[in-house]
């Protein structure tokens, strides 16, 4: 049987995964969700809730290699039953999650939809929920119910569900996402909406657009914060890379954007055997390298860089044209990174290849010749054999290749 991804969706990263070409299995709640991967490249789609001996059994039968959870921060159900599932059929599982947004003190914070709606309660005004459907039966006690608008999926079960909860067709807006900045502040004017309710869905689930949309509306927000106790989870970026290294899949290859280092300066955080290696290749490239560490490696000697003793700190990569973290602390790394990234630095990120900006190549040189090495950040271990035999002829053949050309242009 062929060996596939169960990759349980319904989010913007769930969808997002299924643009690889990965053969997936994409598991949905909703024939809606499905819709929205519909025509995606060799994935199936299964439609449906499962429980965890559900998905057990469903591993077990369709040839699943490993497990991606892209459900929402919000189905702990459904997370429960994929852990307990994988654990049970000895399937590697990786968890997929957007960051959680930033604070903002204007925001009043509960921890769930039945706070929500005690607060909503106490107020008055009409109110606008961004909350989904799953959440509307929590809502039933506000009193004044022609004060609430629910912002819902155009399914016909959740619509089915709205009526439910005492909600009638002049008060549910029924309409996909994302919604932009204008669409929200329409809305919020539209329903006469003073104030917002809203998970905090990240970035992906479009909150910066809410909140600033109910700012400009002079509407307030209840958010209701994340279950707590939760682990962060891995980028989109992470799971491709890890799903692709279990089932040995190919990618397309990197392409060698060539740079001109000479006299750059490039900064290295670490100063272990891998920040030696890879001073080593931008030395010969000619640029002007820093590498800040506590301490040295012995290659650090026949070396011609800057050295700093110290523990790297965000300044550090003041005026670099290229940063590589290579430090064996995975924090410091990550912070190198970041800090990078906001300073518009390419980053090469030695123990996170999904953290990466550029990924650091094998190079094998003689003179100005140069040929770059990859495996796609795939297996760096082949990168590297393959750079060994290369180098071990890449001399000769660049000498023979120029005598070639010198006699060609002679003759
Ligand atoms: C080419 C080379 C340049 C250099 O480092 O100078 C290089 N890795 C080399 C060797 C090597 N690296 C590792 C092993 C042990 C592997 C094993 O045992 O299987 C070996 C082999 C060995 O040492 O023999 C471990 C490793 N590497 C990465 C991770 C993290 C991860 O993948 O997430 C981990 C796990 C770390 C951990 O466990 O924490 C990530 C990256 N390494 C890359 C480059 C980038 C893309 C390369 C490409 O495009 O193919 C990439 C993706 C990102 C980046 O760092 O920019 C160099 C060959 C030098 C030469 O000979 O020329
Ligand atoms: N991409 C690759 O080729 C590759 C290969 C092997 C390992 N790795 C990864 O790279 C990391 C480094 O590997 P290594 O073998 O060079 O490790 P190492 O232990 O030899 O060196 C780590 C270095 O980081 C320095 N350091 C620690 N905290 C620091 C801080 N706050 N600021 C600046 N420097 C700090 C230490 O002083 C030390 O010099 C490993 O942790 C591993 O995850 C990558």
């Amino acid at each position: 049987m062929k060996r596939r991804i169960l990759l349980f969706g319904g989010t913007t990263e769930g969808r997002e995964l299924t643009r690889f070409g990965l053969p997936l299995i994409y598991s949905v709640a909703t024939a809606y969700g499905a819709e929205l991967v519909r025509g995606a490249e060799n994935t199936e789609i299964a439609v449906g809730r499962m429980d965890a001996a559900e998905m057990e059994k469903f591993i077990r039968e369709s040839g699943i290699a490993c497990v991606i959870d892209a459900t929402h921060p919000y189905a702990r159900e459904a997370r429960e039953n994929i852990r307990a599932a994988c654990a049970a059929s000895g399937t590697p599982l990786m968890r997929v999650q957007r960051r959680e947004s930033a604070a903002d003190e204007e925001v009043i914070r509960v921890k769930s939809a039945e706070e929500a709606a005690r607060r909503l309660e106490e107020t008055t005004g009409n109110a606008l929920l961004t909350t989904g459907s799953k959440e509307l039966e929590a809502f039933a006690c506000v009193s004044a119910r022609s004060r609430l608008f629910a912002r819902v999926l155009p399914d016909p079960e959740v619509i089915k569900k709205c009526a439910a909860c005492g909600f009638d067709s002049g008060h549910i807006i029924a309409m996909q996402g994302p919604f932009s900045l204008l669409m929200n502040e329409e809305m919020i004017r539209l329903t006469g909406a003073r104030w917002l309710v809203t998970k905090d869905g990240g970035a992906a689930g479009g909150i910066e657009e809410k909140l600033e949309a109910a700012r400009n509306c002079k509407a307030r927000v209840i958010m209701i914060e994340r279950p707590r106790g939760e682990e962060e989870g891995h980028s989109c970026a992470e799971a491709l890379l890890w799903a692709r290294r279990i089932l040995g899949l190919s990618r397309p290859p990197l392409f060698p954007l060539l740079t001109d280092m000479e006299g750059r300066r490039a900064v290295i955080a670490g100063g272990g055997v891998v920040a030696a290696r890879r001073a080593a290749t931008l030395v010969k490239c000619g640029a002007a390298v820093t590498v800040v560490s506590p301490a040295f490696a012995p290659e650090f000697r026949e070396l011609k860089c800057s050295l700093l003793k110290k523990e790297w700190e965000p300044e550090d990569l003041e005026g670099a044209a290229l940063a590589v973290a290579a430090t064996d602390d995975g924090t410091v790394n990550a912070a190198v990174a970041a800090e990078a990234k906001a300073r518009g630095i390419p980053v090469s990120v030695a123990d996170n290849a999904a953290e990466c900006s550029f990924f650091f190549p094998s190079l094998v040189t003689s003179g100005e010749v140069s040929a770059s090495v990859s495996a796609g950040a795939l297996s760096p271990a082949l990168t590297r054999r393959l750079a060994e035999r290369l180098r071990s002829v890449w001399g000769e053949w660049v000498k023979e290749e120029r005598a070639a050309l010198e006699d060609k242009n002679d003759g």
